[in-house]
C-alpha cells in the first residue's frame, strides 16, 4: 500500500487560465491554525521599514511597509531602492521548506530570498508592476504566501487591453507565478474601500548577481 504523504494535498492548486502566463493558487496551503501563528510569528519579529522608492523621477514612502530577506549574496535593485538581505529566521527558512516539500517542481528553483510586505489596513497598496528586474532572470519564478486579511491580486496583460484578471488572495494561500507571466502582466494590489485588518505577503523568489543590471 503506498502510504499518503503530508503533502499529498499539492493537488489541490488550480492552474489559472490565463493567456501568456503561468499562474498556479494553492487556498489552503496553510490550515487556518498555521497560518495564523505563522502571521504572529512574522508580524512580530520582521524589523519593518517604510521604504522610499523613486518614481518617475519624485521620491515618495512606499504605501506598505517591507524587509528583504535571503542569502547574504541576494542584493535586490527596483525602483531605485536597494536592498541588502537580512538573514533567514526559522520561521522563513521553514514555509520556504514547505513550499519545496508540497511543491517539489520548485526545489530546481533554488530560491535564495524573499521580500515581505506588511499592508497595514485597506489604504496600503502595491502599484501595477512586474517583477521582472535583470537580477531575477528571463522567466523568474516566484511563489507568494498571504497571510492575514484576503486582499484582491489583479493582473492585466501589457499589450492585450481587454485581458485582466481579479483573485482575491486568502489566508494561508500560495500563488505561484512562472513562465512568460511577468514578460506579458503586470500586477497590484489595490487600497479597498472597505476596512482591512493587515496582511502579510511573501514572495520568495532566486536572485541571480551576475545578472543585476
Ligand atoms: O502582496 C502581494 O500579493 C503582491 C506582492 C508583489 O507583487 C511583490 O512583492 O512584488
Ligand atoms: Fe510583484
Amino acid at each position: 500500500m503506498v502510504q499518503a504523504s503530508l503533502f499529498d494535498s499539492a493537488q489541490d492548486g488550480e492552474h489559472l487560465a490565463l493567456t501568456d502566463a503561468s499562474v498556479s493558487y494553492y487556498p489552503d496551503f496553510y490550515d487556518k491554525t498555521t497560518a495564523d501563528t505563522l502571521f504572529r510569528i512574522l508580524e512580530n519579529e520582521t524589523p519593518w521599514r517604510q521604504e522610499q522608492i523613486i518614481i518617475a523621477g519624485l521620491k515618495r514612502s512606499q504605501p506598505r511597509l517591507s524587509a528583504w530577506h535571503g542569502d547574504a549574496n541576494a542584493h535586490y535593485t527596483y525602483s531605485g531602492l536597494h536592498l541588502n538581505p537580512l538573514p533567514w529566521s526559522p520561521a522563513l527558512l521553514r514555509i520556504k521548506r514547505d513550499i519545496e516539500l508540497r511543491i517539489p517542481s520548485l526545489l530546481s528553483s533554488n530560491f535564495n530570498s524573499v521580500l515581505l510586505n506588511y499592508y497595514r489596513d485597506q489604504q496600503d497598496s502595491m502599484g501595477w508592476h512586474s517583477d521582472d528586474e535583470a537580477e531575477l532572470g528571463p522567466k523568474p519564478v516566484i511563489a507568494s504566501l498571504t497571510l492575514g486579511c484576503s486582499r484582491v491580486f489583479a493582473m492585466k496583460h501589457k499589450s492585450h487591453k481587454g485581458l485582466h484578471y481579479k483573485i482575491s488572495l486568502v489566508h494561508g494561500s500560495l500563488l505561484i507565478m512562472s513562465g512568460d507571466t511577468q514578460q506579458h502582466w503586470l500586477h497590484a494590489i489595490a487600497k479597498e474601500k472597505e476596512a482591512c485588518q493587515p496582511r502579510i505577503n511573501l514572495t520568495f523568489r532566486t536572485i541571480f548577481p551576475l545578472l543585476a543590471g
